[in-house]
């Protein structure tokens, strides 16, 4: 069975000489690749210990970008529990991170749209 790589051991790798990212569910081990990477090396870097999958996908690397990805990979990592907003919640009951960053880009939508509701309310309904 493959290897299951834990948020643990993906947070463990978040520098230049020890770097792992997660595209699409899979680990990959860019230690040796980042300084070829054609995008530079921090781009890589910033997605460290996070989903890069959107990042990844984002620039619309060529197939050959992703023929690249096979050789570095680690394992899968772990769909439990991965990447929590809160570390407080229960194992299993953690939300990804895509659901995350889903919940942050809402938020901020959300925030200045109720203030933005609010104030018509009060200029136009109230006293
Ligand atoms: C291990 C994962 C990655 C591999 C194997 C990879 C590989 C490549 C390759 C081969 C290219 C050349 C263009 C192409 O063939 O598509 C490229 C370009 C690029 N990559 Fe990545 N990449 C990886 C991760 C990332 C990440 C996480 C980012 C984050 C934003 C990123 C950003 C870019 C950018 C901005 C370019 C365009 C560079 C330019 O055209 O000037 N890459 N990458």
């Amino acid at each position: 069975m493959a290897k299951v790589v834990t948020y643990e051991e993906l947070k463990a790798h978040s520098t230049k000489d020890n770097l792992y990212v997660l595209i699409h569910g899979e680990v990959y081990d860019v230690t040796k690749f980042i300084d070829e990477h054609p995008g530079g090396d921090d781009v890589i870097l910033a997605e460290a210990g996070k989903d890069a999958t959107q990042a990844f996908e984002d620039v619309g690397h060529s197939d050959e970008a992703r023929d690249l990805l096979p050789p570095l990979l680690v394992g899968s990592f772990e769909k439990e529990g991965a990447l929590k907003i809160s570390d407080t919640k229960a194992p299993g009951s953690g939300a990804s991170v895509s659901d995350a960053v889903e919940q942050g880009s809402n938020l901020m939508y959300f925030i200045p749209l109720t203030l933005l509701g609010a104030y018509f309310a009060w200029r136009f309904y109230g006293a």
